[in-house]
């Protein structure tokens, strides 16, 4: 892991204030509905867990476990689960990752930062101000900065956000055409939406299976990504007013304390 020094610690700080999202000046007015487990005997799910595999900091936390959703959150994702296997008989939602606390937040937007810069083959010492400047805005696109001010909560710290794929009856991955987490042009959901290349167009349709029993239970997409899912956060109340801007929709869940 890469030890801030303080002018990159105020630096990091920064570039997050000057991201702000859109949907960060929703109104959140918490509902207090409890953080439950998810019943991961009825989903798939990869043990061990990708980020506690890479030292993720749970152990800070009163929840240490990724395993976790607002119960109204779970109980979507459940009939999303249902609606599935109406038409994929014994398919299942793969859970990814769901509640993540801040430290968490923190820890993976220094990794995934880490990660650009060997893939660059760029030095901490020869990193220059522009390419960190750069680089943490290429990691901004893809993670939410890992704000403690309860007005702007990264959304899995409020239990709301869930990353998921599919598996098919043989407990087989569907093959999405790009890995969950990528910080690329290839996790927007519609990336490979016009492509004339049939592996591609099976891609394209694998993602508008998962988007569509996650539409169908109410949830929202990440614009960005295509296994990002929420409901009741600040992206989700945001998204929806952009498609209805009748609904004034705000914010059931902040971050989660317990
Ligand atoms: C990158 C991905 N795992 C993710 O969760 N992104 C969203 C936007 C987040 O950080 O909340
Ligand atoms: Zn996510």
């Amino acid at each position: 892991m890469i030890n801030k020094t303080p002018k990159e610690e105020l630096s990091h700080n920064q570039t997050a204030l000057a991201m702000m999202k859109p949907y960060q000046q929703i109104t959140i007015q918490d509902c207090g509905e409890p953080l439950v487990a998810i019943p991961l005997e009825k989903f798939a799910v990869e043990f061990p867990h990708a980020y506690q595999k890479l030292g993720a900091p749970y152990h800070l936390s009163s929840v240490d476990s990724p395993y976790y959703l607002r119960q109204s959150v779970l109980d979507r994702l459940l009939i999303a689960q249902l609606q599935l296997q109406e038409n994929h008989p014994h398919w299942k939602i793969l859970i990814f990752d769901a509640y993540r606390p801040v430290e968490v937040q923190q820890f993976m937007v220094d990794y995934s930062f880490e990660q650009l810069l060997k893939q660059r083959g760029i030095t901490q010492q020869s990193l220059s101000a522009e390419q960190h400047q750069s680089i943490l805005t290429e990691v901004y696109q893809f993670w939410a900065a890992p704000s403690l001010d309860p007005a702007t909560p990264p959304p899995h710290s409020t239990g709301a956000a869930v990353d998921i794929t599919l598996v098919d009856q043989t407990g087989t991955l569907l093959n999405m055409g790009s890995e969950i987490d990528e910080i690329s042009p290839r996790s927007y959901p519609n990336y490979f939406e016009n492509s004339s290349d049939l592996i591609e167009q099976s891609h394209h349709q694998n993602r508008q299976i998962l988007f569509q029993v996650m539409k169908t239970a109410g949830f929202q997409q990440h614009p960005n990504e295509w296994w990002h899912f929420s409901w009741g956060d600040q992206l989700w109340a945001w998204l929806t007013n952009q498609q209805n801007p009748e609904e004034n929709a705000i914010a059931k869940y902040g971050r989660y304390s317990s």
